[in-house]
């Protein structure tokens, strides 16, 4: 039985602390809200981030960040992509000892087009741990707290962390895999969020399940486009944390990213949007940065594009579709076979 904290009470946090709960570990689950803190301990359930879902007594929540921390062997971090900096500022003044550090954030930073162990990798003092490990897959917290079959891929740079995370998660209920291409993992996780909130829109335009399979597809071209142009291995799209998450986010009605979209498609402002789904919709700003991205790359993106333009440019969601139809003609798979042979043939 190992220690662990849990940085962040949202809906994945709590879920994935549950796992590690049932796994037999001592959990401690941080928030940076003193009554969220409060009230996790005082009824056994967070139901602002995961109603009706019962929390097992092995976890408790804390406030005081340095207590969380003390004497354990392993840290999660499952903030929004926009809080990574500021919690890992704070862990430096009070973590005194190396660990384990995970992460199970799904973002891109704008401006600066960091990955969030890039992130963590500037912010965290060296010494704490060794290299960062990144846990991500089509997993929904509302299926995961349910204890339903779901798999995630642990990746690190050291392969050897990874299997200690795959260790600690591990159960009948959750298969863990590894993968040593944490570009790869980190990449398809964030931009996945790009392709579902243009899925919603599709589906609240009142489009079918052609056109979802078709920006599922797309998507999945233009997230191996500029993943491969940032050395991440090609086929990593293809497994769970690539076309995997890609489907289950764009296809489930637990996905944040696709309600959000589902709201835009069916005429509804982005502003009004964010503040109806009062949990993180990690895809607005993963689409800025990855726009602002590929075309410093030279990516050809046109999906994020048209996603761009209606989230920060208000054009109309049916306009795009439009435009998106009516491209200049292509061959299928001119890049990617140009990507597979480049990758292989090297
Ligand atoms: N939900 C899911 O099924 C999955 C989510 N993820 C990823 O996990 C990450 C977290 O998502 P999720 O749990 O859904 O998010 P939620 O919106 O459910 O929760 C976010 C949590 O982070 C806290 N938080 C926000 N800002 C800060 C901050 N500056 N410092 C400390 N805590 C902060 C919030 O606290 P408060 O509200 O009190 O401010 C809240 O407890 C995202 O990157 C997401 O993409 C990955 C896989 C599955
Ligand atoms: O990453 C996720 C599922 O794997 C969660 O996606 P949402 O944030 O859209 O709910």
């Amino acid at each position: 039985m190992e220690k662990i904290a849990v940085l962040g009470a949202g809906s994945w946090g709590t879920a994935l602390a549950m796992v590690l709960a049932d796994n037999s570990h001592e959990v401690r689950l941080w928030t940076h809200n003193q009554e969220h803190a409060n009230t996790i301990n005082q009824t056994h359930a967070n139901e602002k981030y995961l109603p009706g879902v019962r929390i097992p007594d092995e976890i408790t929540a804390f406030y005081d960040l340095e207590k969380a921390v003390q004497d354990v062997s392993t840290i999660l971090l499952v903030v929004p992509t926009k809080a990574i900096r500021d919690v890992c500022k704070q862990l430096n003044d009070v973590l005194h000892h190396p660990v384990t550090l995970a992460h199970g954030t799904k973002g891109i930073e704008p401006g600066t087009f960091k990955r969030v162990s890039e992130m963590i990798n500037e912010e965290l003092s060296n010494g704490l741990y060794k290299e960062v490990v990144v846990l991500s897959g089509p997993s929904h917290a509302e299926e995961v707290s349910q204890r339903q079959p779901t798999t995630l891929t642990a990746s690190s740079e050291d392969i050897e962390e990874a299997k200690k995370v795959q260790d600690l998660f591990i159960n009948g209920n959750l298969r863990v895999y590894t993968s040593p291409d944490m570009v790869g993992v980190e990449l398809g996780g964030a931009l996945k969020n790009i392709i579902a909130l243009g899925a919603g829109i599709s589906d609240g335009l009142g489009y079918g399940d052609n056109a979802k399979a078709a920006l599922i597809t797309r998507g999945l071209a233009e997230i191996a486009r500029l993943g491969t142009s940032m050395n991440a291995n090609p086929l990593t799209f293809l497994g769970l944390t690539g076309v995997g998450d890609l489907i289950v986010t764009c296809t489930s009605v637990h996905s944040r990213n696709w309600k959000a979209g589902n709201l835009l498609g069916k005429g509804n402002k982005l502003d009004d949007v964010l503040e109806q789904m009062g949990m993180v919709v990690e895809g607005v700003r993963t689409t800025q940065a990855a726009h602002q991205l590929a075309k410093m790359q030279g990516i050809d993106m046109p999906i994020t594009d048209g996603l761009f333009r209606i989230l920060f440019e208000e054009a109309q969601p049916k306009d795009v579709v439009d435009q998106l139809m009516t491209r200049v003609r292509r061959h299928e798979m001119e890049d990617l076979s140009h990507i597979l042979s480049n990758r292989f043939s090297s």
